[in-house]
Formats: structure tokens, sequence, C-alpha cells
């Protein structure tokens, strides 16, 4: 079996999972789906499968009018995957032999091998031609409608341009380390930023913990948070710990919570290679007690701001979840602030584009809270345009941004100082 195949077969495999059981790729691959793969295979089905999510809306309007009538999801993926690799310069007999044998193999859909020889070939003779000509796709309707009420109709399209267009891969360095030797861009922001596909453990300065992986949109909490050396600062909700880096690396005496075990594993490692410390305390940020001189706060969401990275998240859920990660979003905020000493701060972050897990909780705390105020560190962060600080005083961050230098996550960030 060639190494095609291997890769293609669970790219089929994670596609059903996405699209058949409502589980996210990452789920996925925390539960092992790719584990028996060789390292390229892997890398192989993970692009494929992104790939196809991305480009989902694409290849079923390309498949639609030779499927006349409803096929299983196994053959539909694999229709779909074969579909997006021919449209995207595939070689028409490698993909094609490919898909017909792996459906052909199967137990009970093989002996639908005849129609994904003819659906391919179809596709492989007319699907480039028509693919150029196809809008780019757009979110489901569950995401769409809310974020168009948002940011309005025409905004909505430059995101999905942004999700269509994938990201970049953005790198935060140790203070005072110079990365010249990569190729890469330094963004207004400070972060840099990387073109093309790389193996990051190949990078110079990885293994000497010079950098690590953080989108530029996510580097600005803690830049805004701007821990001094020597404080005692609370990153909740911290793993696999980015931010505690940022933090750490600037001198503070940092204590990072997360609930997740195997997150908090992936902190670790990353404190190890990078030779920073921070206290780590594997547990519920609800439960945390103390005085801290700043609190960072970057709570779960929606995660709906890193769709460009993610294309799975919108097909794999529905909205249903939201209103009870936007309730914990706003306990986790009022217990954070109870953290915080008199006269410190607290930065407030999501990555979501959803206004509910951002601005609207920011507005909310401070007609709660009489001691809170927005902070003024937002004048002090690089890179920052005007136009993105918001009415009650955050930032607010879009795909769409930064469209000439490859865009950035959604984020939403607030500094909230607390009266001495
Ligand atoms: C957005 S991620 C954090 C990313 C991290 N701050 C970074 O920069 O690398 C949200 C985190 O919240 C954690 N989490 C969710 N509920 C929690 C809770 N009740 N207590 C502590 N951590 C929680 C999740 O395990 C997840 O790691």
């Amino acid at each position: 079996m060639s190494n095609g195949t291997h890769a293609r077969r669970r790219a089929i495999y994670l596609l059903d999972q996405v699209l058949g059981e409502g589980r996210l790729l990452s789920e996925c691959y925390a539960a092992g789906a790719l584990d028996k793969l060789a390292p390229e295979d892997r890398a192989r089905a993970q692009r494929l499968a992104a790939d196809t999510l991305r480009n989902l809306e694409r290849a079923d309007r390309v498949l639609q009018k030779h499927l006349k009538k409803s096929t299983p999801l196994m053959v539909h993926n694999a229709l779909r995957i074969g579909t997006v690799e021919l449209c995207q310069g595939g070689a028409a007999h490698g993909v094609v032999n490919e898909m017909v044998n792996i459906v052909a193999a199967h137990k009970r859909h093989g002996k639908l091998k005849g129609l994904v020889n003819a659906v391919l070939r179809k596709v492989a003779d007319q699907g480039p031609t028509e693919w150029a000509k196809l809008r780019v796709p757009r979110l489901p309707k569950w995401l769409r409608s809310p974020l168009s009420q948002a940011w309005g109709a025409p905004a909505m399209l430059e995101i999905e341009a942004a999700h269509a267009a994938g990201a970049p891969l953005d790198l935060t360095a140790k203070p005072g380390v110079d990365l010249s030797a990569l190729d890469a861009v330094k963004l207004p922001t400070g972060s840099y930023r990387l073109h093309g596909p790389v193996q990051v453990s190949n990078l110079p300065g990885f293994a000497e913990g010079n950098w690590w992986v953080q989108d530029a949109a996510a580097a600005l909490p803690a830049q805004l948070l701007a821990a001094k050396p020597g404080e005692k600062v609370l990153d909740l909700c911290a793993a696999p710990g980015g931010k505690t880096m940022q933090m750490a690396a600037s001198g503070a005496d940092v204590t990072a919570v997360d609930q997740s075990e195997g997150r908090m594993a992936r902190l670790r490692e990353n404190l190890e290679r990078t030779g920073l410390s921070a206290t780590v305390v594997v547990g519920d940020a609800l439960e945390e007690t103390g005085q801290y001189d700043a609190v960072l706060l970057d709570a779960p969401c929606s995660a709906t701001g890193t769709i460009r990275r993610h294309p799975d998240l919108p097909h794999a859920k529905d909205g249903s979840g939201f209103g009870e990660l936007i309730e914990l979003q706003a306990q986790m905020l009022a217990h954070a602030w109870s953290l915080v000493k008199p006269g410190g701060r607290l930065v407030y972050c999501t990555c979501s584009l959803l206004p509910d897990e951002g601005e609207c909780q920011i507005e909310d705390a401070l007609d709660m809270f009489p001691d809170m105020q927005v902070g003024e560190g937002l004048r002090n962060l690089a890179g920052i345009d005007p136009a993105w600080i918001t009415e009650e005083g955050g930032l607010r961050l879009r795909p769409d941004y930064w469209p000439d230098l490859g865009g950035m996550d959604g984020f939403y960030l607030a500094e909230l100082r607390k009266a001495s």
C-alpha cells in the first residue's frame, strides 16, 4: 500500500468524525486517530482533512451535478477529498486510482467503487475549470448569521476570504533574541511570521527554546498585561502556555493554572524547552485563591477566531454549547477580579469573534464592579490600529485585519484596573 493510501484513508476517517460525529480534529488527534501513521503520512492526512474542510462548499458544488443519489458518508468524503486534490492540481491518475482502491476495500461500500471512478474521472476533467469560478466558501448559517449581524455583510465576506486563505505560522521570540536567521517577516506588533509549510522542530532556535509558536493576535494579551520583573502574576486557563511563557520571560513570578492534565503536560514541556519557569497548578480556575498584582484570564470560548487554522470547527459544532461558555466566562471574570490586589490589573481575552464573549462581557463587568475601570495600556502597544479599539475600551481583532500581511486570529482583549 502506498503512503498516499494510508494518509487518504485516515483523512476520510477524520472527515467522517467531524461531519458525522461532530468531533473536532484536535479531539480525534488526542484520541490517537493518526498515531499509527509515519510522520509524513500524518502531516499529509492532516493537510488533506483541513484543506477539504476549508473547501467543503466548493467540493460539494463541483460534486453535486455528478451525484444523482445520496451516497454513504464515507464514500461522499472520499469523493470530497479526491475533488479537492484534483481541483488543486493533484495528478488525476494517482488520485482517482487511490480513492477507487480505498472504497473498493471497504466492507460495506466496496460496491460503490465504480461510482467513485466515474465521478472522479468527470471531476478530473471538468472540476479545475469550475473550481476557479466558485465563490469563496461561506460559513454555515448558525455561525454566519450572528457574525454578519455583529460585523456587517461586507466584513463577513472578508472574514470568509481570510478563513479560506488559511493561516501563516507566527512566532514569539524570547526578549533579546534575534530571529534574523529565520526566513520570517517581523510584524508591526513584534511577532515573526513565516510563510509556507515548515517543520517547526527543524527550524533554527527551536531546540534552544529561543521562540515558540503563537499567533500574532494571541501574543497581544500578555503584551497588554506588561508583567514586570518580580510581580506576582496569575495566568488562569494557561495551557499550553503561550502567554505563560511571555510573562515568565519578562521576569514575573508566574502561577499558571489550567484544569486539563493533558494540556498542562504540554505547558510543562514548553517551559522546559524554553528554560522558563512558572508555578504549575492543575485545577479549576474558579477554585483558585490568593491575591495577585496582575491576572490574565484567557477564558474558554467558542474559538471562532481560530477558524483559519481550525476549519473543522464550523462543521463539527452548531453553537449549542456557546450559551454555557458565555455564562462560564462571566463567572470566571468575576472570580478572577476577586484575585486582583487593590491597585492591580486584569487582562481578559478570548479567541472569539462573538461580541457576547468579548465586548459584552466587559460591558457587563464594568456595570457590576464599581472598583473596575478600563486601563490605558492599549496606547503603549506597538502596531495597533486605533480603529480596532472598541467603545468600552477593549481591542477587537479579526481575521480580515492585516490583509496584506496574511491576516491574524480573531481575538478580543481588555485591560481592567482595580481601584487602590
Ligand atoms: C484558550 S485556552 C488557553 C490558551 C492559553 N492561555 C495559551 O495562551 O496557551 C483555554 C483553556 O481553558 C482551560 N479551562 C477551561 N475551563 C477551565 C477551568 N474551569 N479551570 C481552569 N482551566 C480551564 C482549558 O483546558 C484550556 O486550556
